[in-house]
């Protein structure tokens, strides 16, 4: 298996001397092609960390975080951004979607930054996938939490990343809505041959995932 996203050896240190803190110490950590991946741990564990490293959004300490082979920190800061808009797909907590803007807004939004024309037949395609067709006209606000998370979902495929981030991203969801939600991630990895990362501390989601990794200390091992 060829690693989408790979991290060799990573160690992120805050602070110095009585205030250092080892939020990553020595973690390695591989996910592939049509591969869902959870990384489980406590409140402060350094699951954010990961993801923000991972995400080339920080620079590690020391170790090697990869991107389809390429190594993100001997990048220029505009190779890096370029690269992390094209192949990094995020899904947030709370649905990272623009208040502003409807459903159908959000997706010409994206093909506006890629400086493409609106791709209409894609986008009703994701609309059908992940039943919000009828919702193409709503705001954020008029859906419901999982409805969102959906819309989260399908926009952050719909770019076509190569990886796609998810950070906790049922935290406001009731348990049904959260299973609906991480079902349609893991199908999604695996339909669309993504890698695709869900950090949560929900331990009832891990038995849709391929793989599980834990994180406690800053110490990650694949259980
Ligand atoms: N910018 C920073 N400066 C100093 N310490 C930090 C910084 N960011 C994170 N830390 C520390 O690193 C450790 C890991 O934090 P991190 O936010 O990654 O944990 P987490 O698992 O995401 O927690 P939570 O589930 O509560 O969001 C914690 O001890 C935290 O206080």
């Amino acid at each position: 298996m060829t690693a989408v996203l790979e991290l060799d050896h990573v160690f992120k240190k805050f602070g110095q001397g009585h205030t250092l803190v080892t939020a990553l110490n020595d973690v390695t950590f591989q996910a592939a092609r049509g591969e869902f991946v959870a990384v489980i741990g406590p409140s402060g564990s350094g699951k954010s960390t990961f993801l923000t490293i991972a995400a080339g959004l920080q620079q590690a300490t020391s170790g090697r975080v990869l991107l389809n082979g390429q190594q993100l920190d001997q990048q220029s800061e505009n190779q890096r951004l370029s690269y992390r808009f094209q192949q990094v797909g995020f899904i947030l907590q709370s649905s990272n979607l623009m208040p502003f803007l409807t459903v159908q807004e959000q997706f010409i939004l994206v093909d506006k930054l890629a400086h493409r024309a609106f791709r209409k037949e894609r986008y009703e395609q994701f609309l059908t996938d992940l039943d919000l067709d009828h919702l193409s006209a709503s705001f954020p606000n008029q859906l419901s939490g999982g409805e969102r998370q959906r819309v989260a979902i399908a926009r952050a495929l719909y770019n076509d990343p190569s990886v796609i981030l998810a950070d906790e991203p049922t935290a406001s969801l009731d348990t049904e809505r959260s299973l609906d939600v991480v079902q349609r991630l893991a199908d999604e990895a695996h339909k669309r041959q993504k890698a695709i990362v869900m950090v949560t501390h929900d331990t009832r989601l891990i038995k849709k995932c391929d793989s599980v990794y834990e994180i406690i200390d800053g110490n990650m091992q694949k259980n």
